[in-house]
C-alpha cells in the first residue's frame, strides 16, 4: 500500500509530508521535487503570497545517497511567510467568508477565532501534496509513464483546440502563465483574470490531467474501492475548490447515444495488437485501465476570497457584516492543475505497485515487462463451453 499524510498550517513554520510504501532504489534528489513545486507556484492570477514563498523540499528521511531506501520518505517545505507572522498580535477574525471553511470549522470544532480553521484549510497544504506527487511521478517515469496537465477554461474563456496530442498540448501550455496550450486563448485568459482582478472579483475554471503510456490492467472491477475510476475521482476531487471531476468526456457522453460514445475495439495494422479507435472513456473501463491515455478533468469554483467582499455575519456581534479582505489569489486554476497531476500520479503509482508488487525498482522492472498487454496472442481464450456452477 502506498499512502501519504501531510501536516502543517498555512502560516506556520513548515509543511511536512510522509510518503510510505515507495520501493527502494528509485533515484531521488530535492531538485526532482523542486520543478513541480515551482510549477505549482507560477500562474497569472496569483496573490502576493506567491512572491514570498520559494518552495523547496528538504528530504529528511527515506532516501540516502540519492536513492530511496524503501523506508517512509519525509519531505519538509519551509513557509517563508511564517517570519512575518511569528511575532504578530493578530486581531481575531469573526466574519466568516462564504465559500471558505470558516463558518463550518468554527461550528464543528468550536474555534473562538476563524483563523484556526483557515490555517489548515488553506491550499498552502497542496505544496506538500505536490512534493509527494513528484516522488510518485519519478516512480512512474521509471516505467515510462508520463503525467501532465493543462488548462481548458478560465471563467468563460474556453480552449477550443482540443485533440489527443496531450504531451504536445502540455509542452505548449508550459510556456505561458495560464498553462493553456493555445497562445491566443492563453492571452484571452490572462485578460479575463486581469479584468476580474480590476473589478475586485475572482475566477475558476477547468483543468485537464492526463497520464500517457499507462499499461492496461491497473485497478480492478471486483470491488468498489479498487475501481481506478473511483480512486481518481476521489483524489482529484480532494483538491481544494475542485467541485466537479470527470473521466474522459463523462458529462458530454451522458447526453449522447451509446454507439456515439463507446470506444470501438480494433486490431491494429500489425494484426497482433488490439487498439481503440477513440478514447472517450478516458482510458478506464470497468475500473481498469485500457492502455489508452487516462484523462481526468477538474472543475474549480471561483476563488472564495474576493476584494469586493460578500455579505456575511459578524459572529462577535451577531450583526450583518461584509467580509474583510487581506490578500488572495484571483484565479488559481493553473496552480490547481499541478496539484491535480500530483493526485493522479499518487493514485497511479499506488495502482502500479499493487499490480507489480516488489520492494525495489529492480524487482518491479521484469514484472512490468511481463504485464499483459492487448496483444492478441497473449489472451488465453478457447471455444470450450464453460460450466456456470457454484456447487
Ligand atoms: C492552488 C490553490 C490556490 C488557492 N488559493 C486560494 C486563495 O488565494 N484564496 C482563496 O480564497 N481560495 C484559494 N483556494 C481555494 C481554497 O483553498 C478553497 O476554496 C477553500 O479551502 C474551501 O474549500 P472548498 O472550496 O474545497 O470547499 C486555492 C485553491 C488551490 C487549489
Ligand atoms: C499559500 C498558498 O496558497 C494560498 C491559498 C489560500 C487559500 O485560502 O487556500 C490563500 C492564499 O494564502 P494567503 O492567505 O497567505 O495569502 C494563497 O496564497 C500556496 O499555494 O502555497
Amino acid at each position: 500500500m502506498l499512502r501519504f499524510i501531510t501536516a502543517g498550517e498555512s502560516h506556520g513554520p513548515e509543511l511536512t509530508v510522509i510518503l510510505e510504501g515507495m520501493p527502494a532504489g528509485l533515484p531521488l534528489q530535492s531538485e526532482d521535487i523542486g520543478t513541480d513545486l515551482a510549477r505549482r507556484q507560477k500562474s497569472a492570477g496569483s496573490g502576493a503570497r506567491m512572491t514570498i514563498e520559494k518552495d523547496r523540499a528538504r528530504i529528511t528521511a527515506g532516501a540516502m545517497g540519492g536513492l530511496t531506501t524503501g523506508a517512509p520518505i519525509c519531505l519538509v517545505i519551509e513557509n517563508r511567510d511564517f517570519q512575518s507572522w511569528r511575532e504578530k498580535q493578530i486581531p481575531p477574525m469573526t466574519v466568516p467568508r462564504p465559500g471558505h471553511v470558516d463558518l463550518n470549522a468554527a461550528i464543528k470544532y468550536g474555534y473562538p477565532d476563524l483563523r484556526i480553521g483557515l490555517e489548515r484549510a488553506s491550499a498552502r497544504e497542496t505544496a506538500a501534496r505536490v512534493a509527494a506527487g513528484a516522488v510518485c511521478k519519478k516512480l512512474l517515469e521509471a516505467f515510462d509513464i508520463f503525467v501532465g496537465s493543462y488548462v481548458i477554461s478560465i471563467g468563460k474563456i474556453v480552449l477550443q483546440v482540443q485533440n489527443s496530442e496531450h504531451e504536445q498540448l502540455f509542452r505548449s501550455a508550459e510556456s505561458n502563465v495560464v498553462r493553456c496550450p493555445d497562445a491566443e486563448t492563453a492571452e484571452l485568459m490572462i485578460q479575463e483574470i486581469e479584468k476580474a482582478a480590476s473589478e475586485g472579483d475572482t475566477l475558476g475554471g477547468i483543468f485537464q490531467c492526463f497520464a500517457l503510456r499507462v499499461p492496461p490492467g491497473l485497478g480492478s472491477h471486483v470491488h468498489w474501492e479498487r475501481r481506478l475510476s473511483a480512486r481518481l475521482l476521489f483524489a482529484v476531487g480532494s483538491v481544494p475548490a475542485v467541485k466537479g471531476v470527470e473521466i474522459g468526456n463523462a458529462f458530454e457522453n451522458a447526453g449522447s447515444l451509446g454507439t456515439d460514445v463507446h470506444d470501438e475495439i480494433i486490431v491494429d495494422s500489425s494484426g497482433k495488437q488490439l487498439a481503440r479507435k477513440t478514447n472517450r472513456s478516458g482510458g478506464i473501463e470497468g475500473g481498469i485501465t485500457t492502455g489508452e491515455p487516462i484523462l481526468v478533468r477538474g472543475a474549480m469554483k471561483p476563488i472564495s476570497t474576493t476584494l469586493k467582499g460578500l455579505n456575511s455575519v459578524d459572529l462577535a456581534s451577531g450583526k450583518p457584516a461584509r467580509t474583510v479582505y487581506e490578500r488572495s489569489d484571483v484565479c488559481a486554476v493553473p496552480r490547481a492543475a499541478v496539484v491535480g497531476e500530483a493526485m493522479m500520479a499518487f493514485v497511479l503509482a499506488e495502482a502500479l505497485l499493487e499490480k507489480l508488487g516488489g520492494d525495489s525498482i529492480e524487482e518491479m522492472k521484469p514484472r512490468f515487462k511481463d504485464l499483459r498487454s492487448g496483444q492478441l496472442d497473449r489472451l488465453v481464450m478457447n471455444n470450450t463451453h464453460w460450466n456456470f456452477g457454484y456447487e
